[in-house]
């Protein structure tokens, strides 16, 4: 990754330097295998495991909303839901036993023909839950340009074009997804191929429609809002307006899904939903109880030590580390990799072969860290991730309930570690609000926080200086006309 080439590339960084780098580096490396000792020594309980008995007597019943309960949501088999069988094979080779409760709610209704308001917790299943009866009636009618999936982000539409390729993978349907920072003509040449499901990020929806010749929704039968509440947000409303004004309203199907939902849906769904079902297998804003969620107390100045603390207490672990903006996205990647933990860092500012070029090595588990902003907070689906660490807390509490879905989804167990300024306490407050419960704060070792602070710190300026280095270099090279051309290519109304 270019980032850990920093140091080998600065031609200021002294051997001195270098050499206090790599001694962090070796302790950094002696804690690990220190770390593994004590895992493998199943008798030694650790903090994290009282941590997470205090958090599971915190956790309320998963008491779903209108006193439905979950249980009443389960269904034995995707048998019982009458599907063709086609659909019924591809959930068994997706070792899909069983449908999730949402989509035991929500596909019933959904077969008959009515709209859904779909909402359930993160990694809850619900991308099959809207894709499954999308498939089976496009089997009756196999139609081109059937449906279109909305979703905020190209990553989250390109994962939920996969899902819709598995699940039709014995249908033959053909899909496209159609996001920004790609080449418009040849998505036009894949429109033209009149696929029958278009998953889509908003902005460049509308460029087509508006310039693609011979290509038009106006046929349309089902319109899905993936994360529905992010699509009503401001930034996608003009856009969003734009698209339900060129697509049938009569004879169409729609379907909202999200974890979270706001009154704004409400709003949408007087504009463009007939008669909908609402299908709540969760409470507005609520966590998975496989979740352990903790908060660390972070001393001014300290941010960047807590977190290389904490990457060192979970090496071996997958890690998405969550920031508020794009340069402390580059900055912590670039941290991490030299104090060699191995990072890429996803944010608007790639291109989308960056984006994509991190999301794979990330996936592949070729990198063990994934540096983000919020672009990679709602939907990612990436069952490896076991912690989530907000190195910034997110400004919008629902933002919280994403980052956090990123681990412990389908059932399996995860963590999360939001590190806490004293300017933050007004965010966290809010958080736990909504929440509905305390975080409970775990403490750092002070003694290996002290010892690693004068490292990091210096590691952290040696970054910094390369990344200006590297944006003067940028900038003589008349780069910064090209960093805004880019940036625009890149306009998806989902910059973060
Ligand atoms: N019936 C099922 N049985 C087992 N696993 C399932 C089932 N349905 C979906 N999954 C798996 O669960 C995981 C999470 O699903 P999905 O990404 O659709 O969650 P989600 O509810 O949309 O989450 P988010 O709110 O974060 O977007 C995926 O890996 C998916 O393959």
């Amino acid at each position: 990754m270019r980032e850990g080439k920093i140091l080998k590339k600065d031609k200021n960084c002294s051997k001195e330097k270098h050499k206090e780098l790599t001694s962090l580096a070796a302790k950094i490396k002696a804690k690990a295998l220190e770390n593994q000792r004590k895992l493998k020594s199943p008798n030694e309980s650790t903090s994290e495991d009282s941590v997470k008995h205090d958090e599971k007597e915190n956790v309320k019943d998963g008491q779903a909303q209108d006193g439905q309960k979950d249980e009443e949501n389960t269904l034995e088999s995707f048998n019982d839901l009458k599907l063709v069988p086609e659909l019924i094979e591809a959930c068994k080779n997706l070792k899909f036993d069983k449908p999730t409760p949402i989509q035991a709610s929500a596909i019933p209704p959904a077969l008959e023909g009515r709209d859904i308001i779909g909402l359930a917790q993160t990694g809850s299943g619900k991308t099959a839950a809207f894709a499954i009866p999308i498939l089976n009636k496009l089997w009756e009618d196999q139609l081109p340009y059937y449906a279109c999936v909305l979703a905020p982000t190209r990553e989250l539409a390109q994962q939920t074009k996969e899902t819709f390729d598995s699940l039709g993978a014995l249908m033959g349907v053909r899909t496209t997804c159609i996001v920004g920072g790609m080449n418009m003509m040849d998505q036009a040449r894949e429109l033209m191929r009149k696929p029958h499901i278009i998953i889509a990020t908003p902005g460049r929806l509308m460029d087509h429609l508006e310039n693609t010749k011979g290509f038009s929704l106006r046929k349309l039968k089902f319109l899905v809002m993936d994360e529905a509440d992010r699509l009503l947000d401001m930034e996608f409303g003009p856009v969003l307006d734009k698209i339900l004004k060129v697509i049938p309203t009569q004879g169409r199907t729609t379907y909202l899904f999200s974890a979270t939902m706001t009154s704004k849906i409400d709003k949408l769904q007087r504009a463009s939903l007939t008669d909908p079902v609402k299908c709540a297998v969760s409470n507005k804003y609520q966590t998975v109880d496989t979740l352990v969620q903790t908060l660390m107390v972070v001393p001014s100045g300290l941010k960047n030590t807590y977190l290389v603390y904490l990457l060192n207490e979970n090496i071996g672990k997958t890690v998405i580390v969550f920031t508020r903006t794009k340069a402390n996205a580059e900055r912590l990647s670039a941290l991490c990799n030299l104090l060699e933990f191995s990072a890429c860092a996803l944010h608007g500012d790639l291109n989308q072969n960056q984006r994509t070029g991190a999301l794979d090595l990330f996936k592949a588990g070729r990198r063990s860290i994934l540096v983000a902003t919020d672009v990679a907070a709602r939907g990612l689906d990436i069952p490896s991730v076991d912690m989530v660490v907000n190195y910034d807390i997110p400004v919008d509490s629902k933002s919280y309930i994403h980052r956090v879905g990123r681990t412990a989804r389908a059932g399996r167990s995860g963590k999360s570690i939001s590190l806490v300024s004293q300017y933050d306490l007004e965010l966290i407050l809010r958080i736990e609000e909504v929440l509905g419960k305390k975080l409970p704060k775990e403490s750092a070792d002070k003694g290996i926080v002290l010892s690693l602070r004068n490292s990091v710190d210096k590691a952290n300026g040696e970054v910094i200086m390369e990344l200006n280095r590297r944006n003067k270099e940028r900038t003589a090279r008349g780069g910064n006309r090209r960093t805004r051309m880019n940036a625009k290519a890149n306009m998806d109304k989902e910059e973060f």
